[in-house]
């Protein structure tokens, strides 16, 4: 591909950005952002070769956008008019159903691909931005019969070459999933912040008695709350259903706790413990 456009140069845009780049050195990756300020900054750091406007997508073999999923839905229909009748658009957001809802009757829908790459860290902006994000992680894709097959093959091709491996997924079993599987523990991360900063008023308390425990336990609380409102408000049924089954569980720990019965704790925590050996990999 001559000529890849990045919208939205932060984490996810500009680590994508730098190993497209290393793969295919003779691409030209374009940035675009609201802010010039960010397009500079991308500039120096080096994720993107030139900056561009939204104008400029009408040379694009590629598209990618990489902004909050409220701001992809209201530009995705834009972009798909803009670009040649041969472009790809992708997008990474972390919803899906109203992504797709939102291009389902467009009249170029087979020159879009709808993917969330789960891989990221709780920061953000270009300087978040690093070479080897992808590699080994998942590329959920979603509705992918409705994309030219050509084009699918050039995206996935792009994304196996930086080392994801491929998931297929309907839209609304993605939100469902991802729901349980990414949302609910940055809620979770969130409001043990929460909890504690409230509680713990003393800051040189909470930084001397703040173990690794508390350190990995809370790390998703430093995300960006500008990503995060929207995933919310797209995903919110999904969410609260979460929600409410954490809320069961977490009232069902303090019965426990007021009714003595640690042999019944003991069990719930040895039960969970089987998250481990989930994690290690199923082949
Ligand atoms: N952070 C993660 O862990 C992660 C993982 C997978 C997918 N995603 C998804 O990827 C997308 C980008 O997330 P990120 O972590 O890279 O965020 P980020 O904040 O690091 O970068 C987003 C960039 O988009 C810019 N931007 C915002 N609105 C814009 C608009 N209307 N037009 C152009 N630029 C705009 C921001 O200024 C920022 O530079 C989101 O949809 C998010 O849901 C994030
Ligand atoms: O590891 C992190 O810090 C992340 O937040 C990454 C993470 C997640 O695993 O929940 C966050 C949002 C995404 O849409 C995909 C990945």
């Amino acid at each position: 591909m001559k000529n890849i456009y990045i919208i939205g140069v932060g984490l996810i845009g500009g680590s994508l950005a730098i190993d497209i780049k290393k793969n295919n050195p003779e691409t030209v990756i374009y940035g675009i952002s609201r802010k010039e300020a960010t397009l500079n900054e991308a500039l120096s750091l080096k994720l993107i070769d030139k900056k561009a406007t939204l104008d400029d997508v009408e040379n694009a073999d590629l598209v990618i956008i990489a902004i909050p999923v409220d701001a992809t839905v209201k530009l995705l229909p834009t972009i798909l008019d803009k670009i040649p009748d041969s472009g790809l658009v992708v997008d990474a957001g972390s919803t899906k159903v109203d992504i797709c809802k939102v291009v389902e009757n467009h009249p170029k829908r087979r020159n879009f691909l709808a993917m969330h790459p789960i891989a990221g860290t709780e920061y953000s902006g270009p300087s978040a931005a690093f070479s080897g994000l992808f590699i080994g992680k998942t590329n959920i894709v979603c509705e992918v019969e409705k994309t030219t097959f050509k084009l699918q093959e050039k995206a996935l091709k792009l994304f196996t070459d930086i080392g994801m491996r491929i998931r297929y997924m309907n839209p609304e079993a993605h939100d469902k999933h991802i729901a349980y599987m990414s949302h609910l523990s940055h809620i979770s991360s969130f409001m043990l912040g929460k909890t504690v900063i409230e509680k713990e008023k003393n800051e040189r308390d909470i930084f001397d008695m703040a173990g690794s425990g508390f350190e990995s336990t809370v790390r998703l609380a430093k995300s960006s709350p500008a990503m995060w409102t929207p995933i919310f408000k797209q995903n919110k049924d999904n969410v609260i259903e979460t929600l409410d089954e954490y809320i069961t569980n977490l009232t069902h720990f303090k019965e426990l706790m007021k009714q003595n019965d640690f042999d019944a704790i003991y069990n719930e925590m040895e039960n969970t413990n089987h998250i481990k050996d989930i994690l290690k990999g199923i082949s």
